[in-house]
């Protein structure tokens, strides 16, 4: 009967057990992490009412035996301890391998400090009794420090276990030994309440003071105090936000600008710092400056970029961006010299020998350009003042004048002068900006410095992709620099991968073997072709994947998996992982137009067309934007455009649709048109020295090496096949495209009349067409837009016949990279391997069993 019970009861309990943890692991696995942060906090209550308060009861002694028989008298660290990792799962509950990390370095530590309070009692052992090892190191301090102290004395057992335990705090803190100063700085500016940016803290002191930062008298700095708390906690708060990345500006917004440093102020209604950033802000005119050249002060060194933790990469590595001091400093920015007072005079003198009421009220000195402000008296016409234009270039003696009537949103004309002393902008100081701290994203880049000298950044991501023009010379390769230095600065090769198309083959070669890139740079433009293709296949696969875990973005997609909510299908052996970000830069579109100029279109269409979901942005650049490089198509597709300086109006329209860009002085001055922007902002584009990029990629090559897919460059071998849904088809199908195409009429009855066939034939034809792209989609009774230029007629009909343009073949095979078929693993072609596996290297494509 006993036996029975025991049993009956042994049994009871089991079921219960088992259903009780079968329910857990259908739980939600945050709610499973918050169940063991809540455990812990509950573990952390206990030790404390006997560790810390002594309350007595048989189960406190249960208690105090294990905790101090554990760690002796550091059991009055544990709920601390305790309460701490609790808290950070709660707080990071997606950050599971830090966590580990953490888990590990808390041991070291507690090991340490075991060990060292051992040795400090005299390393008791059980034998001695237990009280003893409880009130010591507990049984950890005494494994640890009995073998090292009989080893090597406790002269050297000491030294050593201090410095197992500062390993163990570097570890915590994922802190590599060489970034230890950086660290403390950070660390004691957090404590003295320095770690807002200065500059963000200044902006927001102009705003409430009505004063420029010039003025920082003392009675004003309880105020300034109190402000920066607030400045801190609006930091905080927009720190908090991202890591979602969600409603901060820069991601929200393809391009930001930070409000400049003042302008000078002249004339009769001279303008304070106060009413430049808040138009309707209390203003208190400033006096006019005293001195021929001011100086606005030097920006204040910047805290160092305050990440709480380096990003980790897959496998738990840490991966060290390069430090901020890589990139130098520039000089203080100017916001009035001489020049500027003898340029006032000059357009005055102007206004005044052609008899024109106008006035230069104001001005706003950028690094290249100082746009002055004119106002005209009442009865006026602002036509007089545009009329001038060659006058004031001759009084200015200066070719590239240019006017803006009126400045966008003011009622004032905008005339915009090069400056004789212009100045550098620094890249290093566009990323150290707060417009650029204000978030982390990893597309983020820093463009350089608007008229007003405020610092503009731009969300590569947001463009989504960009058209970037300018004559030779003008300082599109700088653009391109800044532009992958700003993202090496930033991003993981985890976070963004890059494929770099330099067919001129010396602008980009100093970014060879960075573990950002997924293929060797391209410098033949057939494999740049190729690579485009691959892109388009890679869009298709992240697109299947959005589709089957039902995400409409990558970033959505990624958050998913990082929270572990996405799992493969079961039966797969798939290792779903976030997809990085791949930015695609062609150094010369113009080389590629030349080879395959209708599958590269194609290609960059469907890629415009679609991949912004998928994370995939394209940064075209070109010498020569004229309308046969930078086609309708592309342009309709690309909807960012940066135009340096162009050799010609007709070129300035190409990038800009309007005219302005043949008016820019060089050297990096450029017209920037963000998607959904409706004026260009000129901007001085950031410049990078070959140092600092050197610098900065030793430093990620330092890091890890790159593991590049062997497909990209490789032609997609279902090109060579003609396709299925052709069939029988083909003959009559290259009839259908040779006709519509050579009279570029789209019409269905016409090929029902040229080819005899019936209705349901020919519509079939045309449906074939538009999946070629050779006609548009369907407009009801009227006939279809044809796509195909009558001279493009060969490279449409070798495409239907799945063979590729004869450019294509001649080219050599260089032998790198296309070796093999990737796709000849029994898939059907058209998929590529999907880009879950990056970090496995592309030998693992050909193991994803997931297509
Ligand atoms: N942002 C900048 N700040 C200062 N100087 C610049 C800047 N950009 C370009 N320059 C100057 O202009 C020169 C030419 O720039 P860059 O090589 O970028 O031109 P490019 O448009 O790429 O020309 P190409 O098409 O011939 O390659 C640089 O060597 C540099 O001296």
């Amino acid at each position: 009967m006993v036996r029975g019970a025991y049993l009956g009861i042994a049994h009871g309990l089991g079921a219960v057990t088992r259903t009780i943890t079968k329910g857990a692991r259908d739980l939600e696995p945050e709610h499973r992490r918050d169940g063991l942060a809540f455990f812990l906090v509950a573990v952390a209550i206990v030790v404390a009412a006997r560790e810390w308060w002594a309350i007595p009861g048989a189960f406190g002694d249960g208690v105090h035996a294990v905790v101090a028989g554990t760690v002796g008298l550091a059991g009055v660290a544990v709920p601390v301890l305790l309460l701490w990792l609790a808290g950070r799962l709660m707080r990071h509950p997606e950050r599971g391998q830090a966590n580990s990390r953490v888990a590990i370095g808390a041991s070291l530590i507690v090991i340490s400090v075991c060990a060292l309070i051992a040795i400090a009692e005299g390393t008791p052992s059980p034998r001695d009794g237990f009280a003893d090892v409880q009130d010591a190191g507990g049984i950890i301090g005494y494994l640890t420090a009995t073998p090292v102290v009989i080893g090597v004395t406790e002269w050297v057992a000491v030294p050593l276990f201090l410095l197992l335990g500062f390993f163990g705090l570097l570890v915590v803190t994922a802190t590599p030994v060489h970034r230890i100063p950086e660290r403390l700085r950070g660390l004691y500016d957090r404590l003295t309440g320095n770690h807002v940016d200065a500059g963000a803290a200044d902006d927001e002191l102009q705003l409430a003071d009505g004063v420029s930062r010039h003025d920082g008298s003392d009675e004003k700095k309880p105020r300034r105090r109190r402000r920066k708390t607030k400045a801190q906690r609006a930091a905080e708060a927009a720190a908090a936000e991202l890591d979602e990345y969600a409603g901060d500006e820069a991601f929200e917004k393809a391009a930001t600008t930070e409000p400049g440093t003042e302008g000078g102020a002249r004339g009769k209604a001279p303008r304070s710092a106060a009413t430049q950033v808040v138009p309707t802000g209390a203003t208190k005119p400033a006096p006019v400056p005293a001195g021929p050249v001011e100086q606005a002060p030097p920006e204040p060194r910047p805290a160092p970029a305050g990440r709480a933790e380096q990003p980790m990469l897959s496998g738990d590595t840490v991966y060290v961006l390069p430090s901020e001091d890589s990139l130098g400093q520039g000089a203080p920015h100017k916001t009035r010299s001489a020049a500027n007072d003898r340029v006032v005079e000059a357009l005055e003198e102007t206004f005044e020998q052609f008899g024109v009421d106008a006035k230069v009220t104001n001005f706003t000195r950028g690094p290249t350009v100082t746009r002055y402000e004119v106002e005209v008296g009442p009865k006026v016409k602002v036509e007089r003042i545009t009329s001038l234009n060659n006058n004031i270039a001759y009084a200015v003696a200066s070719a590239d004048v240019r006017i803006l009537s009126p400045i966008p949103g003011k009622s004032a004309i905008g005339i915009e002068i090069p400056n004789t002393d212009r100045e550098t902008v620094v890249l290093g100081d566009v990323l150290r900006s707060s417009a650029a701290r204000r978030t982390e994203h990893p597309m983020v880049m820093g463009v350089g410095k608007d008229v007003e000298g405020g610092f503009v950044v731009a969300n590569l991501a947001k463009m989504p992709h960009i058209l970037v023009a300018g004559a030779t010379g003008a300082g599109k390769s700088s653009f391109i620099n800044s532009m992958i230095t700003s993202i090496l600065m930033r991003s993981t090769p985890e976070q963004v991968r890059m494929i770099l198309v330099d067919p001129k083959r010396v602008e980009l070669t100093i970014y060879e073997g960075i573990p950002h890139l997924i293929t060797p740079i391209i410098t033949s433009p057939k494999k740049a072709a190729e690579a485009l293709d691959w892109v388009v296949r890679e869009m298709d696969a992240r697109y299947d994947d959005l589709a089957t875990y039902g995400f409409k973005h990558i970033d959505d997609f990624n958050a998913a998996v990082r929270a572990g909510k996405v799992t493969p299908p079961p039966g797969s052996e798939r290792k779903v992982a976030a997809y990085p970000y791949l930015l695609v830069v062609v150094d010369e579109l113009a080389d590629l137009m030349m080879v395959a100029p209708r599958d590269v279109e194609a290609a960059i269409q469907r890629i415009t067309q679609l991949a912004r979901a998928a994370g995939i942005h394209l940064v075209l650049a070109t010498q020569r934007p004229s309308v046969d490089v930078v086609t309708g198509l592309i342009k309709a597709n690309v909807p960012s455009r940066l135009a340096f300086a162009t050799s010609s109006l007709a070129d300035s329209r190409v990038v800009l649709d309007q005219p302005g860009a043949e008016k820019l002085i060089g050297q990096g001055d450029a017209l920037f048109l963000p998607m959904g922007a409706a004026k260009p902002m000129r901007v001085q584009g950031a410049w990078v020295t070959e140092s600092e990029v050197h610098a900065v990629t030793e430093h990620v090559k330092s890091q890890l090496k790159p593991t590049y897919r062997k497909d990209v460059t490789a032609p997609a071998a279902a090109k060579k096949q003609i396709d299925e849904d052709i069939g029988d088809d083909l003959d009559l199908l290259l009839q259908a495209a040779e006709l519509v195409v050579s009279t570029q009429f789209g019409s269905t009855s016409m090929l029902q009349r040229k080819l005899r066939v019936g209705f349901a034939k020919a519509g079939r034809l045309m449906d074939l067409l538009e999946s070629r792209e050779i006609v548009g989609p369907s407009e009801g009774s009227k006939a279809r837009d044809v796509l195909v230029a009558p001279d493009d007629l060969s490279g449409a009909l070798a495409i239907i016949r799945g063979e590729t343009t004869p450019a294509y073949d001649q080219e050599a095979d260089d032998g790198s990279g296309s070796a093999g078929d990737p796709y000849a693993d029994g898939t059907d072609g058209h998929r590529p391997p999907t880009a879950v596996d990056y970090h496995d290297g592309a030998d693992t494509d050909a193991e994803n069993p997931v297509r």
